[in-house]
């Protein structure tokens, strides 16, 4: 990889807060940076990529400007675009602008760049750019600017966001009181946080990274002591499959992973989270299920070890029945829980006494909850992955009530409280681990929203799970590999087939091509 290369891939797992990316702003400008370059820098990039992107000779361009440095970026924007032949119109109704931002208002005003103080005035406009706010918004919007901004997001012309849609809080990804709802974002130097929070999708648009040259080494002073935010990445996530593999190896050498799922009543779950663990790779799939399941999992995956097991009067398995000679240590690694049913308490609270790395979900995770979290997981000797979404994860940690204000947060605390890897499923998946760093995975598709889709998830994690227990990869970094993994094959298939096309069945039909197109 080139140099450049290398800081592209670097530059783009990094993730910040405001009051982060405050002090990395500071640092350069102490080293010497003039604030006014830094931003003449930013805003020329900004303004190449719209020349890019808006049709240029007949195109109006309204720029909506606001009273701080991101008002400043776009009046430089709207210059820029005024000399390259654009008919740019601002929109600004502050009275009171910082002072390089009112430099650059008064320039423009000289040019003859038109300035008007309601918004109504830029109805006629083909596209907008919004530099209203953006990191130092600190207060809820309100009175007019909040009024103009409800008004602009019922017009239909495309809108460009510089840093941030204005309006959304920079780490939770709130709306404060209101926020441009963005066709597409320019995020400047470094990804914020909330470019990866759920609640902050309506508005971004598609988000886009514009790289500034901040120096790595002023990164790095600043984050060096703070537990970080690490955005997942593809060649990161190829970089920690298990791949490729020693020339000369043998099938328990690439790991052995055992599956308890499934009952009577579920018995899809069984199947699909054996098909993920399938096509993780692993060396040696043993699935214990209810005996009644056996021949319907032998048919689907006949290369599997399946364990047919005594079943309670309700078709749940009633108790592990392991093959001579094994026991839970013979395993890499255990996944547990899709399809299990309540029932299966006793079967949960013999895996947790295992020494093996386990990764807990659906059902396994009710029944945690019932015989109670974090007293059962301290008692735990090995790695412990807990992968619930929302109503799991409040079933699980109900002294957690915020979960829905501040999902990071939440899901934090969980592992601080836990000691688990929590990984919190939703449109933006969030992995935080016991030591408080967090990793996100910045891309997914609504497709995944369906009944079955986490199964196929379990499965992925335990078989790459079982393979790294075999190699020196972390297990946050295993766990943040299967969650791309699984979103990346949604995205695919969505792709070929829309969004009603991913059922949970056809998704394990594309994890092969998801990396195949990395390779
Ligand atoms: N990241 C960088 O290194 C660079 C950032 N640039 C741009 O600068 C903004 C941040 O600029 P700043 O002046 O600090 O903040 P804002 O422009 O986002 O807005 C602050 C401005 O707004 C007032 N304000 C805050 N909340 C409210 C409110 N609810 N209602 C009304 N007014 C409010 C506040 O008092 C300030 O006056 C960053 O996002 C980039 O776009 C640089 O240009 C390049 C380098
Ligand atoms: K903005």
């Amino acid at each position: 990889m080139t140099d450049l290369q290398n800081r592209e891939a670097e530059i783009s797992q990094i993730v910040v807060t405001a009051a982060q990316m405050r002090e990395i702003e500071e640092r350069i400008f102490a080293a010497g940076m003039p604030v006014v370059a830094l931003m003449e820098k930013v805003a020329g990039l900004i303004s190449r990529r719209l020349e890019a992107m808006i049709p240029p000779g007949k195109s109006r361009v309204g720029v909506l400007v606001g009273p701080g440095h991101n008002g400043g970026d776009a009046l430089v924007v709207a210059r820029e675009l005024h000399f390259r032949g654009y008919e740019v119109w601002i929109y600004n109704p502050f009275n009171k602008l910082k002072e390089l931002t009112g430099k650059h208002l008064q320039y423009a005003q000289s040019l003859g760049i038109p300035c008007y103080q309601a918004v109504e005035q830029l109805r006629d406009c083909d596209v907008l750019v919004d530099g209203l706010f953006g990191f130092g918004l600190e207060r809820k919007l309100k009175d007019k600017i909040a009024v103009a901004i409800n008004e602009l997001n019922t017009w239909k012309q495309p809108i460009f966001s510089i840093d941030l849609p204005s309006g959304l809080h920079t780490d939770t990804g709130e709306a404060l009181g209101t926020a441009i709802r963005a066709t597409h974002t320019f995020c400047l130097g470094l990804w914020k946080l909330a470019f990866l929070q759920d609640r902050a999708l309506d508005y971004l648009g598609n988000a886009e990274l514009i790289d500034f040259d901040i120096p790595i080494a002023d990164v790095e002073a600043v984050l060096k002591d703070v537990a970080k935010f690490t955005r997942i990445t593809t060649a990161k996530a190829i970089a920690n499959l298990p791949l490729p593999r020693r020339p000369v190896t043998h099938k328990y050498k690439e790991g052995h992973l055992l599956l308890v799922c499934g009952s009577h009543r579920y018995a899809g779950g069984a199947i699909l989270t054996a098909l993920g663990a399938r096509a993780s790779g692993v060396g040696m799939l043993s699935i214990a299920v209810p005996e009644y399941l056996k021949p319907i999992l032998v048919s689907h995956l006949p290369e599997a070890l399946v364990i047919g097991c005594p079943e309670t009067e309700t078709g749940a398995i009633a108790h592990l029945q392991l093959p001579e000679k094994t026991d839970l240590s013979t395993f890499d690694a255990i996944a547990i829980g899709p399809g299990l049913t309540i029932d299966a308490t006793p079967i949960v609270q013999q895996v947790m006494e295992s020494k093996r790395p386990l990764v807990l979900d659906a059902d396994a995770l009710n029944i945690l909850a019932q015989i109670g979290t974090i007293s059962t997981l301290q008692k735990r000797q090995a790695p412990t992955i807990l992968t619930p979404h929302e109503g799991e994860f409040k079933r699980l940690f109900p002294n957690i009530p915020d979960i829905q204000q501040d999902k990071v947060k939440a899901v934090s605390q969980a592992a601080l409280q836990s000691g688990a890897i929590v990984l919190l499923k939703g449109a933006r998946t969030l992995i935080a681990n016991a030591h408080g760093s967090l990793w996100l995975n910045p891309n997914s598709t609504p497709a995944l929203a369906r009944g079955g889709s986490g199964d196929v998830l379990t499965g992925i994690m335990g078989g790459l799970l079982a393979q790294a227990m075999k190699k020196q990869i972390a297990i946050e970094e295993v766990v943040a590999t299967a969650s791309w993994w699984h979103s990346q094959a949604g995205i695919i298939a969505a792709q070929e087939r829309t969004e009603l096309g991913v059922d949970a069945f056809t998704l394990t039909q594309y994890l092969m091509q998801a990396i195949v197109n990395c390779h």
